[in-house]
């Protein structure tokens, strides 16, 4: 099986165009303020013209007011909305939007509840849990408590790098991998060499399935 890729907050228009370059399949921006990665609507309308066809724009927030998602809609073109807080499957879909549901995975049973609370979203996506942080955080996750049965498409984050990536693909076969932190060489600051080797290596392992 095919895994797709989002490459998650970035914030240069270089790194957006270096990412599409090296086969990205979703860009993801970061709408969450207290994120070192986060972008405002005006940097997120230039950014966002440097995304092509077929490939899709992610907009990420964290337990936003409904009037910060319609301000970052009016103006920024996301094909999907990323909720990565506490937010309620009614909230998700208020927006007239497609959505997906991040939740921070920490104990068994998890995300067999998640499949089943937020079945009208377009994908599950699985995250390290963190005491403080909602997400970004770098750090894996057990992934023996993602079930093999999946009623939607679940979307791998967490600490992934090149080096744990194939790993992960093999192990879990998502519908999609997710990183943020382990292509960076600075918060918020794209390494496109680490893009491209994080790229070629989901490519590598789906092409041996
Ligand atoms: O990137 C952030 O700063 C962030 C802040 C709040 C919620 C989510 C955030 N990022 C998302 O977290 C996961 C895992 O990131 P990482 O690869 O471990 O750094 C990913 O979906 C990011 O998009």
């Amino acid at each position: 099986m095919k895994s797709r890729v989002k490459i998650c907050g970035l914030t240069r228009t270089e790194d957006i165009d270096g990412a599409v370059a090296a086969g990205a399949d979703a860009i993801g921006l970061v709408f969450y303020s207290p994120s070192p990665r986060a972008v405002t609507i005006e940097q997120a309308t230039v950014l966002a013209r440097r995304v092509p066809a077929f490939v899709s724009l992610v907009g990420l927030f964290v337990n936003p007011e409904p009037h910060e998602v319609e301000a970052v809609l009016e103006r920024v073109p996301l094909d999907l909305l990323q909720f990565h807080g506490d937010e309620s499957p009614e909230y998700c879909g208020s927006f007239g939007r497609r959505w997906i549901k991040a939740i921070r995975v920490r104990k068994p049973g998890q995300i067999e509840q998640a499949f089943e609370e937020y079945r009208e979203g377009a994908g599950l996506l699985v995250d390290a849990w963190d005491p403080e942080r909602y997400g970004g955080t770098g750090q894996s996750f057990n992934w023996q408590l993602i079930p093999e049965r999946r009623p939607m498409p679940l979307i791998l984050a967490g600490g992934l790098t090149s080096d744990n990536v194939s790993g992960a693909v093999e192990q879990v076969k998502p519908w999609a991998v997710d990183v943020s932190g382990g292509v960076e060489k600075g918060k918020g600051i794209k390494d496109i060499a680490k893009i491209s080797e994080f790229i070629k290596e989901v490519h590598r392992v789906c092409k041996t399935d």
